[in-house]
């Protein structure tokens, strides 16, 4: 046996042990699945032995027989249990005489193993069974069936394959150090994070000797005040009940398995009830602070609510101003003052006529009559000399419309001292624009400098006051010219032949009647 070696002669089961090698890991590296970071320090490993207990050989024949018969083992692997670790090769054969020679078949779990089978890790060959690269899965029954006419031979191998772990010595967590008040219970854990192997837990409380907590070899004074116990279900917990000032220290966990252990420290402070009044005074101090800033805050909301209504509050009113200028502006119609616009006078082409504007100006708007459908918002200029009261106007059908204006047929009472005379009266259309309004009345404006003349359509009177606009003019009684001309037109137009004209339904002009139009009287 070397330094690296040990050796069983005459194994027995009573050998079936645990082996701990403590070795450096180059030592080690033919062991297979280990793998070492550090190289410097002794690490242990531990080994399982197994005893594998042999059968006596069954009918094994080291010489065949010449003569015919059944098959019998020549050669065979011995045991009936073979045990290999992971990774490693077994080989089992059954070789067998007989006459005539007997075939041989390879059955796992009473599976039969194909021998043709590729890329598995089984290899069959005349009479053996290799396994490679074994693994748990290997485990189990292999049957070799031996058969030929003169008999059946059969022969079963268990095999089992042994897991090789590296084992460590316990690796723990905690404990963490505590501060609990006087007369209450302290709590430590210490948690086994990985333990290989049967594990002994022992919590210490160490103590002083003149005022030392080691001794002259650096070890702590301990006192082992709770152990892993067949009745202690949670080892891995310290409760110490009702602390006093005196509980206050180091206390250690200890965790120890054949191959190590851990230990882990933590200190207890406790605090006396002095400390837990001033804590509670303090506490009282921190409700007061709170008080006072639930105070503040209260406070603090109210005013934002507060001038987030008064900001409200002047917006409403600043609206409500701002609709109300808007409610109180009128359009007023202006006249531009010239003392050489004179609209009682006929027009001579020397004097300039005015134009009419319309000003904004603040100041109430004129609520007019309910008789009156269509609202005026402008403040005309009354002329009193075409002025004509609405009373004694009744309108009738539309005539037409312009680019701007509407024209009615209607009837007045009273004009010219005549019983009734149908006129034609031309106002704005609803959606008028200013400028429409001021185009109207220069128009207006132009009819009346131009006065009267019996070709034209004569300007008759107004009304600006108290309603919309309407001027009032001569009736053409066959509307525009235009419309005149068009409806009386030949349809094949191809001018206007006497011959054509006198087939007619309808009446259409003749030739007389367009140069009397052209001619003026
Ligand atoms: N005095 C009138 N007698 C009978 N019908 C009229 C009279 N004045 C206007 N009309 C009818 O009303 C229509 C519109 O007249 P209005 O004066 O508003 O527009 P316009 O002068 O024809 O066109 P624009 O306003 O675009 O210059 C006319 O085409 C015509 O058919």
């Amino acid at each position: 046996m070397t330094k690296s070696q040990i050796l069983f002669k005459t194994a027995t089961v009573n050998d079936f042990l645990l082996y701990i090698v403590n070795a450096l890991p180059k030592l080690l590296q033919q062991v297979r699945h280990t793998h070492f970071t550090n190289f410097k320090r002794f690490v242990k490993i531990m080994f399982l032995l197994t005893i594998i207990t042999l059968q006596k050989h069954r009918s094994v024949s080291r010489v065949c027989l010449s003569g015919t018969g059944p098959p019998v083992f020549k050669d065979k692997t011995n045991g009936e249990w073979i045990a290999r670790p992971e990774m490693s090769t077994v080989e089992i054969k059954c070789v067998a005489c007989g006459k005539p020679k007997p075939t041989i078949k390879w059955y796992k779990n009473k599976q039969y193993i194909d021998p043709g089978m590729k890329g598995g890790h089984y290899h069959i060959r005349k009479w053996k069974l290799s396994i490679l690269n074994l693994e748990k899965m290997d485990e189990g029954q292999y049957t070799c069936v031996l058969e030929n006419t003169q008999g059946i031979l059969n022969f079963t191998f268990k095999i089992e394959v042994l897991q090789l772990t590296i084992m460590t010595k316990p690796i723990g967590l905690g404990p963490n150090n505590q501060t609990v008040q006087a007369g209450s219970d302290a709590r430590f854990e210490c948690k086994v994070l990985r333990n290989d192997l049967q594990h002994h837990t022992q919590w210490l409380q160490q103590y002083t000797v003149n005022g030392s907590y080691r001794d002259d070899e650096n070890q702590p004074y301990v006192n082992i005040i709770q152990q892993s116990m067949v009745n202690l279900s949670h080892p891995e917990i310290l409760t110490i009940k009702n602390v006093t000032k005196d509980n206050a220290g180091w206390y250690g966990c200890l965790i120890s398995n054949p191959l190590g252990r851990y230990y882990q420290t933590a200190w207890l402070t406790v605090l006396d009830e002095q400390a837990e009044a001033v804590d509670i005074r303090s506490g009282g101090t921190n409700d007061k602070e709170q008080i006072v800033i639930y105070i503040i805050g209260g406070v603090a909301s109210v005013v934002v609510l507060f001038l987030l209504l008064l900001i409200f509050i002047c917006y409403r009113r600043y609206k409500r101003v701002q609709s109300s200028k808007y409610r109180n502006v009128k359009r007023v119609i202006v006249m531009t003052q010239n003392e050489n616009y004179h609209p009682y006078k006929s027009y001579d082409g020397t004097q300039p006529f005015v134009l009419p504007t319309i000003r904004i100006e603040p100041g109430p708007r004129r609520r007019l009559s309910s008789d009156l459908t269509m609202m005026s918002e402008y403040d005309l200029p009354l002329d009193k000399h075409w002025e004509f009261r609405r009373e004694q106007l009744s309108l009738g059908e539309p005539l037409g419309e312009g680019a701007f204006g509407k024209v009615f047929k209607a009837e007045t009472v009273g004009l010219n001292k005549a019983p009734t005379t149908a006129i034609a009266v031309k106002m704005l259309k609803e959606d008028a624009t200013d400028r429409e309004l001021t185009d109207l009345m220069q128009e207006m404006e132009v009819m009346k400098l131009i006065g009267c003349h019996e070709n034209i359509i004569n300007f008759l009177g107004c009304c600006t006051q108290n309603g919309p606009l309407y001027v009032l003019v001569e009736l053409a009684p066959h509307g525009n010219m235009r419309d005149y001309l068009r409806s009386r037109r030949p349809h094949n137009s191809a001018g206007y032949k006497k011959q054509d004209l006198e087939k007619g339904s309808f009446k259409p002009l003749t030739e007389k009647d367009l140069i009397s139009y052209a001619l003026p009287e």
